[in-house]
């Protein structure tokens, strides 16, 4: 496994006393993309500053790309690139000035044509001499991806990429995401929106209360955690699961007028089940089958480490 960052032992207590991280362990792989999920105030944003040298830990040491993040910042900063959540720019400078200048305080030799290629990607080519302060939220935002982007990064961060972004924003970046990863950036993001996750992640963590409550590949978490559901309408409504139905794992809802079969990703059962109401006499007039989403297993998660 070709790690680009690791993570050891980083843990925060913040001046006022608060604990923003508990020690926390992390290896990131060159080329994925991987989601930290979790909620607001998890510690999303502390891990990431801490990674980005911009805020120092209590504990723990970070290497970026076998730089130490600490003691020799320059060079782990020079592999990341991050987008902010909040706007970073001076309002009175243009866009291309802007990102150019980005480049130049990475120590990077100027590279016109991989400037334009940013800004092209990003739809900013025909802004380039237009003053950020005259461009839309939308646009800003991108400015912030181009801005992160100046200095050719191995690592790009996007913190909470989609909050208050529209849809073709959102989907012009995904694409750029892409696009980087089949280049071989590998791409971090903070999301408290599970279907981003969902959408883009190859691997996911979750965070809770300042620890990482699980690392997984987000195909295997889905197999491994995720449930099905069928939600089978009766003809005529029932009072109780009929004793021939036990050891099955079904449940009567809706007044009794809906028999719910709840299943692993598997489902070889469903003809047999099907086959046993058949035979029982059990009229059904519809069928619906519902896949938990990573919001499912997420909610699942939290609330069971909160009871534990
Ligand atoms: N500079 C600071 N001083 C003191 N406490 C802080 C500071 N920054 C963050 N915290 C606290 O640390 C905890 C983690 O915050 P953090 O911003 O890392 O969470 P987050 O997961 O990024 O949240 P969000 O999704 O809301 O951005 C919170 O309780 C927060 O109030």
């Amino acid at each position: 496994m070709d790690v680009v960052l690791s993570v050891a032992g980083v843990s925060k207590v913040y001046a006022s006393g608060q604990r923003a991280l508990e020690p926390v362990n992390l290896d990131i792989r060159r080329g994925e993309i991987f989601a930290l999920l979790g909620p607001n105030g998890a510690g999303k944003t502390t891990l990431i500053s801490i990674i980005c040298g911009i805020v120092t830990p209590s504990t723990g040491t970070v290497t970026v790309l076998g730089h130490d993040a600490q003691r020799d910042f320059r060079s782990a900063r020079r592999a990341i690139g991050l987008v902010p959540q909040e706007l970073s720019v001076d309002m009175f400078e243009t866009v291309l000035a802007t990102v150019k200048f980005s480049r130049r305080l990475f120590g990077r030799a100027p590279d016109n044509a991989y400037v334009e290629q940013v800004l092209r990607d990003l739809s900013l080519w025909d802004k380039r001499d237009a003053k950020i302060r005259e461009l839309s939220g939308g646009m800003k935002r991108r400015v912030l991806i181009a801005k992160a982007l100046s200095h050719e990064p191995d690592i790009l961060f996007l913190d909470e990429p989609t909050v208050g972004v529209d849809v073709a924003l959102r989907r012009d970046m995904w694409k750029l995401v892409h696009r980087l990863r089949a280049k071989g950036t590998t791409i971090i993001l903070t999301t408290h929106y599970i279907e981003e996750a969902e959408e883009m992640a190859d691997r996911v963590g979750v965070i809770d209360k300042g620890r990482i409550i699980l690392v997984e590949d987000k195909a295997a978490l889905m197999k491994k955690l995720g449930k099905r559901r069928m939600a089978i309408t009766l003809q005529t409504p029932m009072a109780a699961v009929p004793s021939a139905l036990e050891g099955w794992s079904v449940a009567l809802d809706d007044e009794g007028k809906t028999l719910v079969y709840t299943f692993d990703s598997e489902n070889e059962h469903i003809p047999i089940l099907l086959a046993k109401l058949g035979e029982l006499g059990i009229g059904y007039s519809d069928l619906e089958t519902h896949k938990s989403s990573l919001e499912d297993i997420f909610v699942d998660l939290v609330e069971r480490k909160d009871a534990a």
